[in-house]
């Protein structure tokens, strides 16, 4: 009926209006007519869930009420907010309308959103051909699948949302996601990077519009670590938002209500976890952008149990290990010097803490980790929150920062609470880290009191994102400290012309460098669990792909261009860490004793032979739906 339908509406069209004798035996001749009263009829269909929204004549979008989800097997591969279509055209209007006003910094913006339509657009069309453009581009455009662009297309979701890409489960779903999982149509799906949408890049609660940034992460995946395209799943947990102004939004695709918490949130995140570990027993899953308060508790809750991380707690600790290590070596010392490093902290969430916790752990493997060494490698640490410095004259201390809670006696004391400006003139940093999602917080003083006599090539990490979150730009902080000073920040910056032939080196800081690797080293060991020894073995392996030649021009993570060999490199010491700590089962194409008999090199080879690249594959018509 539905092809049948498109022929008529087809056919009117060739015949300028004129419609053909089926259509003629309706009441009316008029066509709009004619359709509008064969929509409301039933329409007989032989397809079930994704090829029904991905068929234009039987797609209602949004717009498919529950009843059709659940008997057509379409529950959870939708935004679960049911509209009707004069809403669908209401929306339609007013994002036509209003979306380019509405973006933050005016004409670029605007143009970054163009790009990414332009993109997205051809991710629907054909798969292959997107992946090779982003391949080949990566550098032009990673800055619009991934931060900044993916931030201001979170922003705006709602009004850019045409074809549904991954899947959506809310509390509305309680009791069914076991089942829901089999409406994604892929048998297999080797990587899920899930969201709940809470904190989305610096730029807060996004609810359910938090799904650009799985979907900006897999790109990632697919591009950098060769996942297969076919066999990830970008998922955003819709619990409600807080976010007043989303609530409001007629737009809003998402649940309006405020966020579920305690054990009602608990239970969502169970039922997911337990769903998608059903249905493929060996997936990694990449818990991203969960606000703090839930971030390390649900890492504790399930690293032991499922093939999981959290990115934003290890990914970011890693990458911010790999370029302290790389800061120590542009200051012309040993990387074991890194336990002498003094580093304040700007920011004590989820990837704060995940950052000093692992750079204290490398600081004290110099001496051996122990209860002591730690705790001596702690004292190297300042770490401020939005109250300021925290000392142990902190109240309602968050007991995942209470080890580096700062004296307020003895040498270099401060007081609880102390400004950033306070601290940075005290302490004299060698490394000053940025992760509050707070823009130009580094301000002019506070680089000024960066020049010091401790240390005569500072770091300083803007590495809050997107682009109007850094802690500040690489124009700012070599324009102050002068081209000595090393930078790195989350989103890209420009590097920055000192004069007479001298330039600032800005490095890009960001998880990106790792997480496809982590994914797929620990796909190809077949690893149980994502273990610590493997997330080290990934930092190390990325700060040892820097030449002494690239530090001491301050370069300290490879260039975005290298991002595939990147992944490679960092796949293969994962793979090797997981079959070191007999963690690696393996695949069916190499199962653990082939790992085991493999040597460094030649696991690199493995790595890259199964990484997925975009080519075109021969097609055969089949009756059975088995691939040959
Ligand atoms: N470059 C990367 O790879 C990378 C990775 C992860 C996160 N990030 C960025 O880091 C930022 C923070 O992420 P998160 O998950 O830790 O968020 P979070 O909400 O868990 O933590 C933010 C922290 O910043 C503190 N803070 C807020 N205002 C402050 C102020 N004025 N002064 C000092 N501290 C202040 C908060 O108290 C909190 O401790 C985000 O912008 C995110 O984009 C970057
Ligand atoms: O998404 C990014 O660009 C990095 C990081 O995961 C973040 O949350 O900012
Ligand atoms: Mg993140």
């Amino acid at each position: 009926m539905a092809s049948r339908l498109g022929s008529l509406v087809r056919e009117s069209a060739k015949n300028g209006g004129r419609i053909g004798s089926w259509a003629r035996s309706l009441a009316s001749a008029d066509l709009s007519r004619a359709y509008s009263s064969l929509g409301n009829r039933p329409i007989l269909v032989d397809k079930r869930g994704a090829d029904i929204l991905h068929d234009p004549w039987l797609n209602k979008g949004t717009a498919h009420p529950q009843v059709e989800r659940d008997s057509l097997g379409m529950r959870g591969l939708l935004p679960p907010n049911v509209i009707s279509l004069d809403q669908q055209v209401a929306r339609f209007g007013l994002s036509f309308r209003s979306l380019e006003r509405k973006t933050k910094d005016g004409e670029s913006d605007v143009r970054a959103l163009a790009q990414w339509r332009l993109l997205n657009r051809l991710h629907d069309r054909n798969e292959t051909l997107y992946y090779r453009v982003l391949i080949d581009n990566i550098k032009e455009f990673a800055p619009i699948v991934y931060t900044p662009t993916v931030g201001l297309v979170c922003q705006n979701y709602s009004g850019l949302f045409r074809r549904t890409r991954g899947m959506y489960f809310s509390a509305k779903d309680k009791g069914l996601m076991a089942s829901m999982v089999y409406n994604w149509p892929s048998e297999r799906v080797d990587v899920i990077v899930v969201t709940d949408g809470s904190r989305i890049l610096g730029l807060g609660d996004l609810g359910v519009q938090g799904i650009g940034i799985p979907i900006g992460k897999l790109d990632l995946y697919v591009a950098a670590g060769g996942i297969n395209p076919a066999r990830v799943l970008p998922v955003c947990l819709d619990v409600g938002t807080n976010n007043t102004a989303l609530l409001e939004n007629p737009l809003y695709l998402g649940l309006r209500q405020p966020r579920l918490e305690g054990e009602e949130y608990l239970a969502v995140l169970d039922e997911f976890m337990e769903a998608v570990y059903l249905r493929w027993p060996k997936v990694i899953v990449q818990h991203e952008d969960f606000q703090n308060k839930w971030a390390f508790s649900m890492l504790k809750r399930y690293r032991n149990k499922y093939r999981m991380f959290n990115d934003d707690v290890q990914g970011t600790a890693g990458v911010a290990l790999a370029g302290i290590l790389g800061s120590v070596r542009a200051m012309g010392r040993p990387m074991s010097d890194i336990s002498k490093m003094r580093v304040v902290v700007v920011g004590a969430g989820s990837a704060g803490l995940g950052v000093v916790n692992m750079v204290r752990e490398s600081m004290a493997m110099a001496e051996g980790v122990s209860a002591e060494t730690l705790k001596k490698a702690a004292e190297n640490f300042w770490i401020l929150d939005k109250e300021g410095l925290v000392t142990e004259e902190r109240k309602d201390m968050d007991p995942d920062v209470k080890d580096y809670a700062r004296s307020v006696n003895g040498s270099l004391a401060l007081p609880e609470g102390a400004a950033l400006l306070d601290v940075v003139k005290k302490v004299k940093p060698d490394v000053l880290l940025g992760l509050s999602g707070v823009g130009g917080i580094f301000n002019k003083q506070i680089l000024e009191a960066m020049k010091h006599e401790r240390n005569h090539r500072p770091a300083v990490f803007a590495m809050s994102n997107p682009t109007s979150n850094a802690e500040c730009s690489s124009t700012d902080c070599f324009k102050i400290l002068g081209g000595n000073c090393v930078f790195a920040s989350g989103s890209p910056f420009p590097d920055v012309d000192l004069g007479s032939g001298a330039v600032g080196k800005a490095n890009q800081g960001n998880n990106m460098y790792l997480f496809p690797g982590i994914g797929l080293g620990t796909y190809l060991a077949g690893a149980r669990l994502v273990t610590d020894g493997m997330l080290h073995a990934a930092a190390e392996r990325l700060a040892s792909m820097m030449s002494a030649e690239d530090v001491a021009k301050g370069v300290i993570f490879p260039p975005v261009t290298d991002i595939r060999a990147v992944a490679k490199e960092v796949g293969a010491a994962v793979v090797k860490a997981a079959v070191d700590e007999d963690l690696a089962e393996g695949t069916w194409s190499a199962d653990v004793r082939d790992l085991r008999a493999m040597s460094q090199d030649e696991i690199v080879e493995y790595v890259e032979r199964m990484m997925w690249s975009p080519a075109y594959s021969p097609l055969i018509y089949s009756k059975s739906k088995e691939s040959i």
